[in-house]
């Protein structure tokens, strides 16, 4: 996003410093729980205190989060910037802000107001049209309606408000001119305006305090000082542009999001989020612009800022300039939103993730563990499934543990991963205590535990629901709004076969009654059994087409399962169970 980065990638020596200078902001990510020797330089905001632990860029530590209003966060997001495909880098960091969204309202009861920027229009954004052929505007609502639609199919609550920048400019025009009066940024001859940033002294370096805009970047601008950066940009021949007292331009990439940021919530913000990448220059930048405007200390109080999702061998974050990505879109053609979601909740959001094959499938075998416990505990709770005697008292106790553990973890810093984990623990005790017995033993008989099932079932239900992961529609792919009626047809094929099936095996047929068993001669005994044999031989293609469609729906992620009191009788078709 925004017009340096592209400067720093082109060159080969700015591009290493840009690394290494993310490698560090993730190891301070990393390292959440260590105070940093100048964490007590911010007093701590003013409010209502929340019960929640966030690590806050800024201070580089863990902090009580504590909000202005009670119940009310107030949170602005950078976007993307829209000029080509969003890709799974994107998919990542706005998932584990959405389940930040999700578990501060629905864990935390915390109303949550949230804009986004588009950046709709960007140095990167006119190139691309350019080559195109089509205007910088055609081009960015193209891949701004790409880019709702991915959110929407991986399940992101919209923003509040999406806001664009083009639609802003006269605000972006006053904020400047605003900035200016306050002696913070000067005018050039060529009609550009610059952030003064030594007019504000030493709290520049927020982020990093070490690094400065490339000497590359400065060597052909019209700025006083290196770490001088553009508010506003004169507009090169058949460059869109903007009628300014400045002269014909377009706006910076920093301003857009302290105007807009501004315009909503004034001079006060409780939490700012974007990728790690945008903590140096992008945010330091926006709160000094914020700072300037508004003439206050200390804009914005909590900065999130998730670590970057990159390939497996490969350093460099996935990035629509570097051409390493995969698009959100070809990803949902193999794996399934809620996969990707599961992906997502198995790190902490500052955390740098590797995507590659096996990672996804480790998601993969998860749900399939929880799915198959819910279908378990269900057909026990139905009656279907019978089980030994289950000991209520552990899983009651268990259940309430995991609720406080659940709670825990996410009131420390949104610990995803250590909620699933938990959650994980109480479906091992559950599956400990469903163990399956024929109709015929004693166990059979003996009083279900329907109720504490029921109530871990509901536990997970509404656990998974809350982060956007529905077992109701498991395993189905949702390119299209056709996914409940592709998970009837699932249902009724599965029914089909399972008739087919207990057809094969003779289930059906009337047999001679155990009783009436005893009455027979040796003879009648044996040609009974061989009448069965026959049976199974002849309906054998049919035993084997059920095998094959069970093998082949679990290569499309639908798990049949044969229920064990319904086949452990017939010795015969062990060999197909399972
Ligand atoms: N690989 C990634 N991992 C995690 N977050 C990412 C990744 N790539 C982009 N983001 C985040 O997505 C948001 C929008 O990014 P942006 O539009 O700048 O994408 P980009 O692919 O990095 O683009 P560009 O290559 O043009 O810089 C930002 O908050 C950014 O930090
Ligand atoms: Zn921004």
């Amino acid at each position: 996003m925004g017009n340096v980065v592209p400067k720093h990638l082109d060159c080969a020596s700015c591009r290493t410093a840009l690394f290494i200078h993310i490698r560090a902001l993730c190891n301070g990510l990393r390292a959440h729980s260590l105070c940093a020797p100048d964490a007590g330089h911010r007093a701590p905001p003013s409010g209502h205190d929340t019960g929640i632990r966030v690590y806050n860029s800024l201070s580089k530590r863990k902090e009580p989060l504590i909000l202005r209003n009670p119940g009310l966060a107030t949170w602005y997001s950078c976007g993307p910037t829209v000029y080509d495909h969003s890709h799974l880098g994107h998919a990542s960091s706005y998932v584990r802000m959405d389940n930040i969204r999700r578990i501060l309202t629905k864990v935390f009861g915390i109303d949550v107001v949230m804009v986004m920027v588009i950046t709709d229009i960007d140095d990167k954004i006119i190139k691309r049209a350019n080559e195109m052929n089509i205007s910088p505007v055609a081009l960015a609502r193209v891949y701004e309606q790409e880019f709702k639609r991915d959110m929407t199919a991986l399940k992101v609550f919209p923003p509040t408000l999406y806001m664009r920048v083009t639609e802003h400019i006269p605000q972006i025009i006053s904020f400047i001119q605003q900035i200016i009066a306050n002696g913070h940024a000067y005018t050039t001859t060529q009609g550009n305006v610059y952030f003064d940033v030594e007019s504000i002294g030493d709290r520049y370096g927020k982020f990093t305090g070490a690094i400065t805009n490339a000497e590359s970047e400065f060597a052909d601008s019209d700025k006083r000082r290196t770490r001088d950066f553009a508010l506003w940009k004169t507009s090169k021949p058949l460059e869109p542009f903007w009628v300014s007292p400045w002269g014909k331009g377009r706006p910076g990439w920093h301003i857009e999001c302290s105007t807009v940021a501004s315009s909503v919530f004034g001079r006060h913000l409780d939490i700012h989020t974007g990728g790690i990448d945008l903590a140096f220059p992008h945010h330091e930048n926006e709160i000094v612009q914020c700072e300037a405007y508004h003439q206050c200390d200390g804009w914005g109080d909590y900065f999130l800022h998730t670590g970057h999702l990159h390939l497996k061998g490969n350093e460099e974050k996935m990035s629509k300039s570097l051409k390493n990505y995969i698009t959100i879109k070809d990803y949902l053609k193999s794996f399934t939103p809620d996969q990707f979601r599961m992906f997502c909740l198995r790190s902490k959001y500052g955390s740098a993730v590797e995507y590659s094959k096996e990672s996804m499938q480790v998601s993969i075998n998860i749900l399939q563990i929880i799915s198959s416990f819910m279908d378990d505990a269900q057909s026990y709770v139905k009656g279907q499934l019978l089980c030994k005697h289950v000991q209520e008292d552990v899983l009651w106790e268990s259940l309430n543990e995991t609720k406080l553990n659940v709670k825990a973890a996410f009131a420390d810093d949104f610990d995803t991963l250590r909620a699933v984990d938990a959650v994980m623990d109480l479906i091992h005790h559950g599956n400990r205590q469903l163990k399956a017995v024929s109709k015929d033993s004693s166990d059979a008989t003996s009083a279900r535990s329907t109720l504490v099932f029921g109530a871990i079932i509901s536990y997970i239900d509404e656990f998974l629901d809350m982060l956007g992961i529905s077992l109701k529609h498991k395993q189905v792919a949702t390119e299209d709004r056709s996914s409940a009626l592709l998970v009837n047809v699932v249902e009724e094929l599965v029914s089909f076969r399972s008739k087919v099936r207990n057809y094969a095996i003779g289930t059906n047929d009337c047999e001679t009654p155990q009783s009436e068993e005893a009455t027979l001669s040796k003879e009648e005994m044996e040609l009974q059994k061989e009448k069965r044999r026959q049976t199974l031989r002849d309906r054998l293609p049919l035993l084997e087409a059920c095998d094959t469609m069970r093998q082949n729906l679990a290569g499309l992620g639908v798990n049949v399962k044969v229920r064990l009191h319904t086949v452990e009788k017939r010795a015969v078709v062990k060999c197909y169970c399972g």
